[in-house]
């Protein structure tokens, strides 16, 4: 819709690169709003939020949408837009950065180093004479396992099997783009337990969500090698803590590396916690910014659909005809109960595009003249329709 103003609220630090692409002739972006048409956020955690009635559409720049109640916004008619993969250098990056602070004990002989004290001389008897406490092993030659073969996963892979390493991965929803992506010399487990009683150093880069949390837990813990390093770069929630800290304790893991820190890591020497950071850097910071906004831009002006979390990718090329777009229930006689209520305004459709995802549709109308606003009622009043816009 042409001189549209819409509103957006953002939630944390959204890069600017992505801000430019909201024009502020067009978009009022601001942290305080409260009749926003669409939230862009990062990490906020949005689950017991209560959002206006005016919200749209939900822009998440990042991967993960574990903060987000993606099926409450679902039934709303909501999409949720992500940005899949644009961050995924930055996590493999510091997933194979992981790997060596664990491999070569940097962490600790640095602590060691930065705490040196004396002359030179002095400090320099006292490295020869300490550094044995810092032996450490090489990546070369170790089997590293993937859980999760997505867009951080393969890369992670890929750099591994660069490195020298046997690569074993487990992911039974793998897509083809990632498979074409993945190394050839990389493995495949048969199951979660069979990849984790394989693994040197284990890495996981799965979501979480009610299937995944708790996924590394005492039993898998016991399969694991003795002296194995577990990598977290996915979610604190897909291990269970508590089990890791007693592996640590008991010796049986050596070393844990995540992003996420807690009072119980806090008290293990030997787990390393970053601060969140995994996709902390300036490149994927704009990549996903980029992303989500241009996403969620051509949602409120030409309510096309790409990258959504809960609904189908829906695209039509934009024309000057007025558009009708319409998120609905997945079931039986939605697009004829709208289509009539259209022809019995006098509508003319010129084009019509409706898809499905699992328990939701998407369907998106061109029609040659305005939809009148009694028109617009009935068709939101329809049993299953769950949001009705014109754009
Ligand atoms: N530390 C950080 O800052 C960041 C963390 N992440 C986390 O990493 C996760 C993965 O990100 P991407 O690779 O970009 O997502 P992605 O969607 O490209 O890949 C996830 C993969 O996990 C697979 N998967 C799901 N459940 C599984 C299971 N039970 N067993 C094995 N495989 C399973 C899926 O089939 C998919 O291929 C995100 O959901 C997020 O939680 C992502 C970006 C930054
Ligand atoms: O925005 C961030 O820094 C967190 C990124 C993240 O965890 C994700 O994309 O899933």
């Amino acid at each position: 819709m042409a001189n549209a103003t819409f509103k957006i609220l953002t939630y944390n630090n959204i890069s600017q690169a992505g801000l430019k692409k909201l024009p502020s002739d067009q978009f009022h972006v601001s942290s305080d709003c409260a009749d926003p048409d669409a939230i862009l956020l990062r990490s906020f955690d949005l689950h017991g939020v209560a959002i206006p009635p005016t919200v749209k559409a939900v822009g998440r720049a990042g991967a993960g949408v574990n903060n987000i109640p993606v099926a409450e916004y679902s039934d709303l008619g909501i999409p949720v837009f992500n940005a899949p993969g644009a961050n995924s250098n930055a996590v493999a990056e510091l997933a194979i950065g992981g790997m060596l602070l664990a491999a070569r004990n940097i962490c600790a002989g640095w602590d060691f180093a930065r705490g040196l004290e004396g002359d030179d001389e002095s400090i320099h008897h006292q490295v020869e004479k300490g550094k044995k406490r810092f032996v450490g092993f090489e990546l070369a030659g170790k089997t590293l396992g993937v859980l999760g073969l997505g867009a951080i996963g393969v890369k992670v892979a890929n750099a591994a099997a660069a490195l020298g390493m046997k690569v074993v991965g487990f992911d039974p929803s793998m897509t083809v783009e990632a498979a074409w992506q993945l190394s050839s010399s990389a493995a495949r487990a048969a199951s979660v337990d069979d990849l984790v009683s394989r693994a040197d150093i284990l890495t996981l880069h799965i979501p979480l969500n009610n299937h995944t949390r708790d996924t590394i837990n005492a039993a898998r813990l016991a399969l694991m090698k003795k002296g194995a390093t577990l990598l977290n770069f996915s979610r604190a929630g897909v291990v269970n803590e508590a089990d890791v800290c007693a592996a640590l304790e008991s010796g049986h893991l050596h070393t844990y590396i995540c992003d996420f820190p807690s009072n119980a890591l806090a008290g293990q020497p030997r787990a390393i916690a970053l601060p969140h950071i995994g996709a902390s850097t300036e490149e994927a910071e704009e990549n996903c910014s980029v992303m989500v906004a241009e996403q969620v831009r051509d949602f409120l002006e030409n309510g096309n659909i790409r990258h959504s979390v809960n609904f189908p990718d829906v695209i039509l090329p934009r024309g000057e005809s007025v558009r009708l777009g319409i998120a609905n229930r997945n079931v039986p006689n939605m697009v004829g109960q709208i289509t009539v209520a259209l022809a019995e305004a006098n509508l003319n459709i010129i084009d019509l595009l409706n898809k499905s995802r699992g328990d939701y549709a998407y369907t998106l109308i061109d029609l040659e003249s305005p939809v009148p606003a009694e028109t617009l009622e009935r068709i939101r009043a329809i049993e299953g329709v769950l949001s009705a816009r014109v754009t």
